[in-house]
């Protein structure tokens, strides 16, 4: 079949530039607005085309995957989370899928740091004060944060973002520690000055700070749940830029307002910003909509990898970033 004729569609608008490049490779269907596809889109768009390119807005779920047509070949997912792709469905139906991950390891890991940084410098309190006109100049116990050096971090997920969070906490002058399935080489744990903790719990309990890093799968869902979160130090910190699924989050809310836990800093959530709203006007919580891979270049490069996939999978071979049931 000839490149042209392959007829993709996107289900969000795209940089333009990654929208151009798709539009001279591929016969291209792109998204007039910026809103997710209602699921009837969704069918639709699955039902005529070779090529999905979702992103994390989009549940592509069995159901969805059931209904696709007989067209439908490949799911490029523009992102690389893959928790809203039902991957086991599609490999039964003979659909690939595939992600676009290493691209946005630094800019994630750049934002754990930053909502670490916000949270233990109370920089959000100081940004209130400021946009009221309240500031009264400096004064020696005004906005007394603490210090990220000498603390302990426990990466919770150790896998590309989880050790660039590592390289940046150990340049803050952070002990780190990690807890994974499996457990990294020798040199690699060497070179991160990593410690490894076989027991989440027992990491958890003694830690200042945490930093979930690991996908959500159906064995990650609510890892941090309420028994596990109680284990926490009452000055810990935790720092979510993965899934909110991995966290109990109503649990967390009840933990915040209750000063069981000092602060969260957080980029994603398990049920939108409606979820709990309480979090919303917490002083110690900062709160960001999930952009932690969102700088230009870094969503350029993701562009550059779906087109790559897509066009690797045209050519006749498997995408480079296929994604496998046993990565969920
Ligand atoms: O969160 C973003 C992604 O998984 O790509």
């Amino acid at each position: 079949m000839p490149q042209k004729r392959l007829s993709v569609v996107v289900t969000r608008r795209l940089p333009e530039a990654v929208e151009t490049r798709l539009t001279e490779l591929f016969d291209v269907t792109l998204r007039d607005d910026d809103t997710p596809m209602t699921r009837a889109e969704l069918a639709s768009a699955m039902s005529g085309a070779d090529v999905l390119v979702p992103t994390v807005t989009d549940q592509i779920d069995a159901g969805l995957i059931g209904q696709a047509g007989e067209r439908l070949k490949l799911i490029a997912n523009y992102g690389a989370g893959i928790d809203h792709i039902d991957v086991e469905t599609a490999r039964r139906r003979g659909i690939l899928v595939a992600n676009t991950p290493g691209v946005m390891t630094d800019d994630t890991a750049d934002m754990v740091m930053a909502l670490m940084l916000a949270v233990t410098r109370r920089m959000q309190e100081g940004l209130a004060v400021m946009q009221r006109g309240e500031w009264e100049g400096w004064a020696p116990t005004a906005f007394l944060g603490s210090r990220l050096g000498g603390k302990r971090l426990g990466i919770l997920g150790m896998g590309r973002i989880g050790q660039a969070v590592a390289k940046r906490a150990h340049a803050f002058g952070m002990q780190i520690h990690y807890h994974n399935r499996r457990r990294l080489r020798p040199e690699t744990e060497d070179a991160l000055e990593a410690t490894w903790w076989e027991s989440l719990d027992q990491m958890v309990a003694r830690m200042d700070v945490i930093s979930v890093n690991c996908p959500h799968t159906p064995s990650t869902f609510h890892l941090l749940n309420a028994r596990r979160l109680k284990l926490l130090k009452p000055t810990a910190v935790i720092v979510n830029t993965s899934r909110g699924e991995v966290i109990d989050e109503s649990a967390l809310t009840r933990m915040l307002k209750a000063g069981e836990i000092a602060g969260a800093g957080l980029d994603v959530y398990q049920h939108g910003i409606k979820g709990n709203p309480e979090l919303v006007n917490m002083a110690n919580v900062v709160m960001l909509p999930h952009m932690g891979s969102a700088t230009m270049e870094g969503r350029i490069e993701m562009g550059e990898k779906v087109l790559l996939n897509v066009k690797t999978f045209a050519d006749g071979h498997r995408p480079p970033d296929q994604v496998v049931p046993s990565m969920q």
